[in-house]
């Protein structure tokens, strides 16, 4: 697995610091607020419970699983709800929970659907942030790291649903997926 990995772009330890700091500042500004938490499955599933436990205000969590890219490196363009949400949103402040935004497909769509639920407010986290792809005009209210134009895995994201476990994110050799 680790032979597929061409470079390492932050560290575990790097990645940690990280998310102490997004629930630092995630403490504070929903202090009072009790936000709806909600992780965006798959790829979110490990950033969500690392930064939950930087989050020291009481909190709500929910799962949503949505997919587009499926066993490719390029988004689909269709955003399909593969497991919606247990509670309802309505006046709730909510806080997206997402691994990483790319061309801003899923998550202009989520946004939307959750808006039309009624949600008091809609707030985005998101620990990667690759704006040189994006399709769709979207800005993050919290993120993480900037990343190159390059496709990306570990932390909870993969390729065809692999390397999800990798405990630190890094760029995938393109001979494994060309
Ligand atoms: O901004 P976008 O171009 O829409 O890309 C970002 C989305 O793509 C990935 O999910 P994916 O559809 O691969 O499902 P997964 O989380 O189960 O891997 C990732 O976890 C984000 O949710
Ligand atoms: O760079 C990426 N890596 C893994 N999954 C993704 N989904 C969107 N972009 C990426
Ligand atoms: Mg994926």
């Amino acid at each position: 697995m680790l032979n597929d990995i061409e470079k390492v772009l932050y560290s575990e330890e790097d990645i940690r610091q990280k998310v102490k700091e997004l629930g630092e500042q995630l403490t504070k500004d929903f202090a009072g607020r009790n936000p709806l938490v909600i992780c965006i499955l798959k790829g979110a599933f490990i950033f969500m419970s690392d930064l939950v436990k930087e989050i020291k205000i009481p909190l709500e969590i929910d799962f949503m699983a949505v997919s587009s890219y499926g066993q490719s490196t390029k988004s689909s363009g269709v955003v399909k709800i593969i497991k919606d949400l247990d509670v309802s949103v309505e006046g709730r402040n909510v806080l997206i929970v997402e691994d990483i935004i790319d061309s801003g497909l899923t998550l202009s769509y989520l946004i939307d659907v959750l808006e039309h639920r009624n949600a008091a407010s809609v707030t985005v986290a998101t620990l990667f942030d690759k704006p040189a792809r994006r399709a769709v005009e979207l800005q993050p209210h919290y993120k993480g790291y900037t990343l190159p134009d390059e496709f990306v895995v570990g932390y909870g994201l993969d390729y065809a649903e692999k390397y999800r476990n990798l405990p630190f994110i890094g760029v995938l050799k393109p001979e494994v997926y060309s």
